[in-house]
């Protein structure tokens, strides 16, 4: 029985959420949204995400979008409604986390708590400021992301530019370090002085979001954040539920057809897992398909092709990755727009080609470009499996065609992962 009904604005993002949540012994599924009719969760999972693709859309699909999901989520049982955003608050300039949040705490309790601290992939809030890895936010790569460029630490300035409900802190001196029944009334005390806004939480460890945890788990408000506070509701769920489920074993997809790794992310642990690839890699210029796009995807998938039959069952590795400098020229002749939807749209071409010659196990890099492959695969359910590192789970496609998917966010796993990977895929 679903108990937290997740809405994610990424398919990376899901299927890190569901990995971490997976882990503490609450089995969590992942759908690919939004729902349609017919559409059901997967039984026994307490954890149920949609994953949309709305980080980047226009605001009134993000609305949209996320209020089917949470409404379908509550009329499947969920308890609570948890708005999953990146833990590096990836938004667009228009701004997408504010509005949706906005809508679905209308569905709920009227206010949102919550934080994109993940102490586990180094992403912690003082004072409000993001610092990832120990920079601040808008010091850290994630300041040249092609799509959502992060420039300011501040989460409050930026949550406050895209609501006009008020957003209130709870900084870290006012509950760290206390007892966890102090901790609570901190907490409680702001949600309940902001009773139509939003409540941005500090932590610094995850001793920090299970206190947060035990404050919010039993209340009505949306809760949000990345996978740091998800989990720590879980873990409360398994402590008071006293049991923790067996981790979800994933189907077998077979041996046959070989492995690709599709790497449209630019983000700096993507470009170096992308260096340290040891084997056969095929690189597809924007330029390319900005001049042609028909002959540059037909040349991209005959090379991938020709890679796979001579590689000796090595994996193939496609990208479309650039560094920061190469991406900002890119952009500057095509568009950031339309060279991200070519680059998409490339990379999703090429996963449906050899998933048609019998690819059954791919890694996709990217969660825009994991949200383009999904979608071009017709992929709307996977289960999800172990950690291969935090956040980076293998899942198994629902479905008559089973395909073994590793869906990375940009900057997640170690570099060797393209290579590493593959001796626990499904
Ligand atoms: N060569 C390129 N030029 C311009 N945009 C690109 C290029 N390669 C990839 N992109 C785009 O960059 C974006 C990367 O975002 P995403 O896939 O979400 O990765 P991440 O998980 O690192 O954020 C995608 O929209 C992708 O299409
Ligand atoms: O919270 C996170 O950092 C990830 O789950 C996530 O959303 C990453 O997004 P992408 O880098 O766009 O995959």
């Amino acid at each position: 029985m679903t108990w937290l009904g997740v809405v994610a604005d990424d398919v990376t993002g899901a299927c890190d959420l569901a990995g971490v949540v997976g882990s503490t012994g609450v089995p969590a599924t992942v759908l690919l949204g939004p729902p349609r009719a017919g559409d059901e969760p997967a039984p026994g999972a307490g954890c149920t995400v949609v994953a949309l693709t709305s980080r980047t859309a226009p605001v009134d699909d993000a609305v949209a979008w996320s209020v089917a999901a949470g409404r379908w989520l509550l009329d499947h049982g969920a308890r609570r409604l948890y708005q999953k955003y990146c833990s590096t608050f990836d938004s667009t300039k228009a701004g997408n986390i504010g509005p949706v949040a906005d809508a679905l705490a209308d569905l709920t309790g009227g206010v949102s708590a919550g934080t994109p601290a993940t102490p586990a992939v180094g992403r912690t809030v003082y004072q409000g400021h993001l610092f990832v890895d120990g920079r601040l936010l808008s010091e850290s790569p994630l300041r040249d992301h092609p799509l959502t460029p992060m420039t300011d630490p501040d989460l409050v300035r930026v949550l406050g530019a895209q609501t006009p409900r008020p957003v209130a802190l709870v900084p870290w001196p006012s509950f760290g370090g206390r007892t966890e029944r102090d901790a609570a009334d901190a907490v409680r005390r702001r949600v309940r002085d902001d009773p139509t806004g939003h409540v941005l939480l500090d932590a610094l460890t995850d001793a920090d979001l299970d206190l947060h945890s035990a404050a919010l788990f039993k209340g009505d408000e949306l809760l949000g954040g990345a996978s740091g506070l998800a989990a720590a509701l879980a873990r409360r769920h398994v402590k008071l539920a006293g049991s923790a489920a067996a981790a979800t074993s994933l189907p077998d997809v077979g041996r046959a057809g070989g492995r690709v790794v599709l790497a449209g992310s630019c983000s700096r642990r993507t470009r170096e897992q992308i260096a340290a690839f040891p084997g056969p890699s095929v690189w597809i210029a924007v330029d390319d398909l900005a001049t042609d796009q028909e002959r540059a995807v037909t040349a991209a998938v005959a090379a991938v092709a020709a890679a796979l039959r001579s590689g000796d069952g090595r994996p193939v590795l496609v990208t479309t990755s650039l560094d920061p400098g190469e991406l900002r020229r890119v952009q500057d002749r095509h568009g950031r727009d339309r060279s991200a939807q070519l680059a998409e749209d490339a990379l999703a071409a090429v996963a449906s080609a050899v998933v048609d010659t019998g690819v059954r196990r791919l890694i996709v890099a990217g969660g825009e470009t994991s949200g383009a492959v999904t979608a071009a695969l017709g992929v709307r359910q996977v289960l999800v499996g172990d950690q291969v590192a935090p956040g980076v789970p293998w899942t198994v496609s629902v479905g008559p065609t089973r395909l073994a998917l590793l869906l990375k966010a940009g900057n997640f796993g170690p570099p060797d992962l393209f290579s590493t990977a593959w001796a626990v895929a499904p």
